[in-house]
């Protein structure tokens, strides 16, 4: 047979090996400190009870959420807010706050689900626009950008208010040039928006910034360091353990033309939920993630369309008794697939007796011919419009088979209602697949490109409308923000999904601007990601 031409990527190898992964080791494992972090969380818990004022009720939740404490406060931060709502949504109190008061608590309160209406800054504004005199109010500045960014579709006022905060934030940073606590912060806030970022990465800068804070409190600070290293031992047994699976399945030496992500692959699902007790969801999301990482690049890079055409219907079929006539690299590849999915059907149906093999298979074999699809428009040279790219991008993206994994990973019980949901990609799993396409499209697509690949959103925008890559860049950074307006509204859509996965959910995005924020880190890495994954996964705060 004539030799086939294939594709290579000439991708980097992983950014730790095994060895490394394996002599991962924190001080902080097991029990030795948990008495004082015990202690020192019964402290802030006094803190939160005695705080009266509401404002410093709101600032010492926002401190909890900013510090990555939140989590062990969950039920006395909603009895704050609960009464905070209760007693003055909508009354006067609202206008005798100043514009960070108003601010602050708008976004509290829309974070935690409470419907806030946007009217809340009338008094701040006259015939539509922000009063000027706001503008040397840098504090209520930042608090009002950041709030701009839980709007949902048709609200103007918050609109306007990005625009407005935005401008003369950027200007207080030009104006500004020493790198004072509150450049620093702006800087931060404008390169992305506290409401995009990811909670676990976001603590870690915070908790440095926070240590010179002159109202920094020594309790939060302790808490927060002790806590976060405590986590960090966790993530460190999940990565070693599912570092362990992956070279067992020997993919990365058999497949070694695609991509070996298993450490920013784990990254991707301590984004999505960092929480001591996922970490079996945590697990399960990796092996997902490394092995969709590895079949993306089957059919992007390296796979011909008969052979993808064959591999296709495998997944289909789901039948191992169809893959003699795969190419020994899809055998090894479909039969670790199989084998990793049954096995978490398996636990699935021991520890709760449903029977979901049927929602696997489906999801994988959407996603298998979404890839297909693409591969065969690559090849035949065919740059679809943009529409059409995105109804199946969203399902090659992977986001509903991610979604779906992590649903069963640490649902208990599951819901045949939120299945059937499921089944049918909700709203909300459609948002996050959105802003994970759209912004892969915009860090991934330079170089996927350069070796050959279906056209992304920029290319097929650009065809469509004759715009330069630039305005079409533009194009597709507004069209994530608005999809993020959609996004917040499914914060308010009684759904069959829990706050957690609707959150899950809403970090898959957030990774996706988190990984994609300097370039592609997750194919080609750059050394903010490395940064983010040693001061994560190695570096324990000191
Ligand atoms: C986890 C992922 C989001 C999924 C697998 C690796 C990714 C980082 C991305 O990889 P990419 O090659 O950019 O996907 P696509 O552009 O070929 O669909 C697709
Ligand atoms: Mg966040
Ligand atoms: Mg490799
Ligand atoms: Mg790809
Ligand atoms: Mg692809
Ligand atoms: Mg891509």
């Amino acid at each position: 047979s004539t030799d086939i031409v294939r594709r290579s990527a000439d991708y980097q190898p992983p950014i730790w090996d095994y060895d490394y992964i394996q002599s991962l080791r924190s001080e902080y494992l097991g029990e030795e400190y948990t008495g004082q972090v015990n202690k020192l969380k019964e402290q802030v818990r006094m803190m939160l009870h005695k705080a009266m004022d509401p404002l410093e009720q709101l600032e010492l939740i926002d401190t909890l959420q900013r510090l990555g404490l939140s989590y062990h406060f969950e039920s006395e931060t909603k009895r704050i807010l609960e009464g905070l709502y209760k007693n003055n949504h909508g009354g006067d109190l609202w206008k005798k706050e100043n514009l960070y008061a108003t601010a602050l608590k708008f976004r509290l309160f829309r974070k935690h689900g409470y419907s806030v209406s946007e009217e809340v800054f009338n008094s701040f504004t006259e015939r539509g626009s922000f009063k000027a005199c706001l503008c040397d109010d840098t504090k209520g500045m930042l608090a009002l950008y950041e709030a701009s960014f839980l709007s949902i579709e048709g609200e103007n006022i918050l609109e306007e208010a990005r625009d407005f905060s935005k401008k003369h934030l950027q200007e207080f940073v030009k104006q500004n040039k020493d790198q004072n606590l509150s450049t620093v912060a702006v800087s931060h806030a404008l390169e992305l928006p506290l409401h995009w970022r990811i909670q676990r990465v976001e603590a870690r800068w915070f908790i440095d910034v926070y240590r010179s804070k002159e109202d920094m409190n020594p309790t939060l600070l302790k808490l927060a360091e002790l806590d976060f290293n405590m986590v960090q031992a966790t993530h460190q047994e999940d990565l070693k353990q599912v570092s362990r699976w992956w070279r067992s399945t020997g993919i990365a030496e058999k497949l070694s033309f695609a991509r070996d992500r298993l450490t920013e692959s784990f990254f991707w699902t301590v984004g999505c939920t960092f929480h001591p007790h996922f970490g079996y969801c945590r697990r399960i999301s990796t092996k997902v993630n490394v092995l969709i990482t590895v079949l993306d690049d089957i059919y992007d890079v390296y796979g011909t369309v008969d052979e993808l055409e064959l591999f296709t219907d495998v997944v289909e079929r789901w039948d191992i008794n169809a893959m003699d006539g795969l190419p020994n690299y899809m055998k090894i590849c479909f039969l670790a697939l199989h084998n990793s999915v049954n096995e978490m059907a398996f636990d699935i149906l021991k520890e709760q007796e449903f029977h979901i093999i049927r929602y696997f298979k489906k999801t994988w074999a959407d996603l298998c011919k979404a890839y297909l699809l693409e591969a065969k428009w690559y090849h035949s040279g065919y740059t679809p419009r943009l529409q059409e790219y995105l109804e199946n991008a969203c399902l090659s993206i992977a986001a509903p088979t991610i979604l779906l994994h992590a649903y069963f990973s640490y649902t208990n019980p599951i819901t045949k209602e939120a299945l059937d949901c499921l089944e049918e990609y909700p709203n909300i799993v459609r948002l996050s697949s959105m802003i994970l396409r759209l912004a892969d499209d915009l860090g991934t697509s330079t170089d996927e490109l350069k070796r050959g690949d279906v056209p992304k959103s920029i290319q097929c925008y650009m065809n469509e409308t004759g715009a330069s890559e630039e305005d079409a860049r533009e194009y597709i950074r507004c069209l994530i923000s608005a999809t993020w307006k959609k996004m917040n509204e499914e914060r308010f859509v009684t759904s069959p999904f829990s706050e957690t996965f609707i959150e899950i959910a809403f970090n898959l995005g957030r990774m996706a601007q988190c990984i994609y924020q300097y370039g592609d880190g997750h194919g080609v890495g750059n050394h903010e990601t490395e940064d983010r994954l040693l001061s994560l996964f190695v570096q324990s705060i000191t």
